[in-house]
């Protein structure tokens, strides 16, 4: 069974990329010539899956069951055809390419459909820009990496997260390193209704097989504020990724940016010599996390934690201070909510605002 059904996946670009992938569109100042006629249906095209974007050309692994007249694995270098051009191209999108699908040097196929996503993963530059964009397509989980110190762990930006996973269909999963320099429990206590695995990391700790199995047969998108130590345990997780490690700046915390680019790495599956091919998307560490695309219903859908006392809100509550009976605040003042409960309101309300 080829690695390309269903479940892989692939990465995409920095962020620097996004004029690229915006979903607002320009005027086409074309737009008055006659359209072209339709091209023909492509029942020659092979399935890929992207994998890197780089400045309009795309890299898509073709499986090496994907294609009857070529059965070999590789990986194929392409352009958009002209009717995608605004159509948004991110890694772990399952592609048709056309033309030249050998892969070989200097070989350049042409994308021609982007299936339907299972899911997609926005994020935008900041809560007042509602033009999103697209960063991940067909990820199932979403691994959050968080340093307990050095940089110092922000309970907002995991909300963040946690609101674009659960708002895209993504299962969240947190993975905290550095736990040789803080105690990180006091931080995960504010995630502890959640139920969200979390895997504990630290140098010679690596809690790779845990990491691993809830890999295999999925794609993984890792997240994470700059210098919090992504590249390091993907690095730990894939060997061969290589990915370039950083250092934290001493004043600021923040790490250098060295990962500057998305990337899709296949994650093997130890002691399962066919076991389902994991896929891990690396991302660009960032320092924030816009989430400007995502509706009321979207950020409430990140705190399931909080879902069942909603439910007696009046109908049409803002669930703000000042709403009047919010049960929210009913719930803090006799005890339903604990501390940390009445930290997750705190952080809801925010995201509200
Ligand atoms: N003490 C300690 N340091 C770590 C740990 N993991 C990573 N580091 C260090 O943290 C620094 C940043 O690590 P990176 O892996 O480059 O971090 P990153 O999240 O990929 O950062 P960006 O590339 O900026 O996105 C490096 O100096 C690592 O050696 C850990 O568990 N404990
Ligand atoms: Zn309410």
């Amino acid at each position: 069974m080829s690695w390309l059904t269903p479940d892989d996946d692939d990465v995409d670009d920095p962020y620097a990329a996004y004029a690229d992938h915006e979903v607002r569109q320009r005027p086409n100042p074309k737009a008055n010539r006659p359209r072209t006629k339709r091209r023909p249906e492509h029942a020659d095209a092979v399935t890929g899956m992207v994998t890197a974007v780089d400045r309009g050309r795309y890299t898509a692994l073709v499986a090496a069951d994907a294609d009857p007249a070529d059965l070999r694995e590789r990986t194929v270098l392409a352009s958009r055809a002209r009717e995608l051009r605004r159509t948004p191209i991110v890694i772990g999108d399952r592609v048709q390419l056309v033309g030249d699908t050998s892969g070989d040097d200097g070989s350049l196929a042409r994308i021609v459909t982007v299936a339907e996503r299972r899911t997609l993963l926005r994020r935008s530059a900041d809560d007042s820009d509602r033009v999103e964009r697209v960063m991940v397509a067909n990820a199932d989980q979403m691994l959050i990496v968080v340093a307990a110190a050095n940089p110092e762990p922000r309970v907002r930006l995991v909300d963040r997260y946690l609101v674009a996973a659960y708002d895209a269909g993504i299962t969240p999963l947190i993975c905290i390193t550095k736990v040789d320099l803080a105690d990180p429990e006091p931080f995960l206590s504010h995630f502890a209704a959640l139920e969200v695995p979390v895997f504990r990391s630290a140098p010679d700790a690596w809690p790779l097989a845990e990491i691993r199995a809830s890999l295999a047969g999925r794609t993984t998108v890792f997240v994470g504020h700059s210098g919090v130590g992504k590249s390091t345990l993907i690095n730990a997780l894939v060997p061969e990724a290589e990915r370039a490690i950083g250092h934290v700046n001493e004043v600021t915390g923040r790490g250098r940016h060295t990962s500057s680019s998305s990337v899709a790495l296949r994650a093997a599956t130890p002691g399962a010599e066919n076991g389902p091919t994991g896929w891990v998307i690396d991302t660009p560490g960032v320092r924030s996390f816009g989430l400007g695309h995502v509706t009321p219903e979207g950020i409430l859908s990140g705190f399931t934690d909080l879902a069942q006392i909603i439910e007696h809100c009046p109908r049409g509550c803002t669930h703000q201070h000042d709403a009047p009976d919010c049960e929210l605040d009913a719930a803090i003042a006799d005890g339903r909510l604990d501390a940390a409960g009445a930290a997750r309101v705190e952080s809801l309300r925010r995201l509200l605002a």
